[in-house]
């Protein structure tokens, strides 16, 4: 496999941040004045046709192995092929590019035939204060469709054994863990074992950070559902591109549309996701001794 071509660098006063066109992945996204927020591994390939391990990939048109568990490549065909960057522009304030992914851009027709629909996809990206990011599917068949999405954003923490997720209080999800269905959250998530967690949740999530003393705010608009996930150390230890000690200094919070939350597009009709993250600074520690 060839060499990934190096991501588009963008910057305004604001932040800088970094796009490959494969997938339209975004890998980078440092707001002035904070430490990255987007885990990358070191580890990952850059290789054209490979998953890149970090940033936020997009699944699309299905997450993981689809409705039905037997489609590959997981989490869709659209991660690892080139989208097109149709514009950019920058201004003092922010960095704003916009992508866009067809069924024309699936090389291969076996592939293609996993998703027979005529489809268009937007993904706007803006770099400012906040990292906002939007993917917009239109139907552009004579017939309707379903598909999956998901904006799987892997997030820097600085220990995931002890982040607290709020936000997803009595919000039901299956555990992937577990093969479980319909079990019920109850008060704030506190990873201490592997989690893959998805949850019939449209509500906004905050990542408290203790160790890095900061917490992600996360806001999505037209997503009913969030999936959590981190392997934890043994699972990671058989995912090379995460590397041994790599799956501590991250959790995923993925804005997503699955499973019975899968979107149905009428022709012409389109659905938009939107996914934007702010950092918060916390308080300092009050039992610090002051300076
Ligand atoms: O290794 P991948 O294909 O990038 O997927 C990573 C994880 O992505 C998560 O979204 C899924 O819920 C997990 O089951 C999966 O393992």
């Amino acid at each position: 496999m060839s060499e990934l071509p190096a991501p588009r660098r963008f910057s305004c006063r604001h932040a800088t941040g970094l796009v490959h066109d494969q997938g339209a992945q975004v890998v980078d996204w440092i707001p002035t004045g904070h430490a990255p927020v987007l885990w990358l591994s070191p580890s990952t390939a850059l290789e054209r046709g490979r998953a890149v391990r970090g940033g936020v990939p997009i699944c699309f048109p299905w997450f993981a192995e689809g409705p039905s568990g037997d489609l590959e490549p997981k989490h869709g065909f659209v991660r690892t092929l080139p989208w097109e960057m149709q514009s950019f522009e920058s201004s003092d304030h922010e960095a704003v590019a916009v992508y866009r992914f067809t069924e024309e851009d699936v090389p291969d027709p076996a592939l293609r035939a996993l998703f027979p629909h005529r489809f268009e996809a937007e993904y706007v990206v803006r770099f400012g204060p906040e990292l906002e990011l939007e993917l917009s599917v239109t139907n552009t068949d004579e017939h309707g469709f379903d598909f999956e999405e998901a904006l799987h954003a892997y997030l820097v923490v600085g220990d995931v054994r002890r982040i607290r997720i709020e936000g997803l209080d009595g919000a039901r999800y299956r555990d992937k863990v577990t093969d479980r269905d319909g079990c019920l959250q109850e008060g704030p998530l506190e990873p201490a074992a592997e989690t893959d967690r998805v949850y019939e949740s449209s509500a906004d999530v905050r990542v408290v950070d203790p160790v890095l003393g900061r917490a992600l705010r996360i806001r999505k608009r037209g997503s009913a559902t969030t999936v959590v996930w981190n392997p934890w150390a043994e699972k990671a230890a058989g995912l090379p591109d995460v590397g041994a000690d790599g799956w501590s200094g991250f959790v995923c919070v993925e804005g997503a549309n699955v499973q019975g939350n899968a979107v149905h597009l009428e022709p012409e009709e389109t659905h938009t996701m939107g996914y934007r993250v702010a950092v918060e600074t916390l308080p300092g520690d009050p039992g610090a001794s002051p300076a």
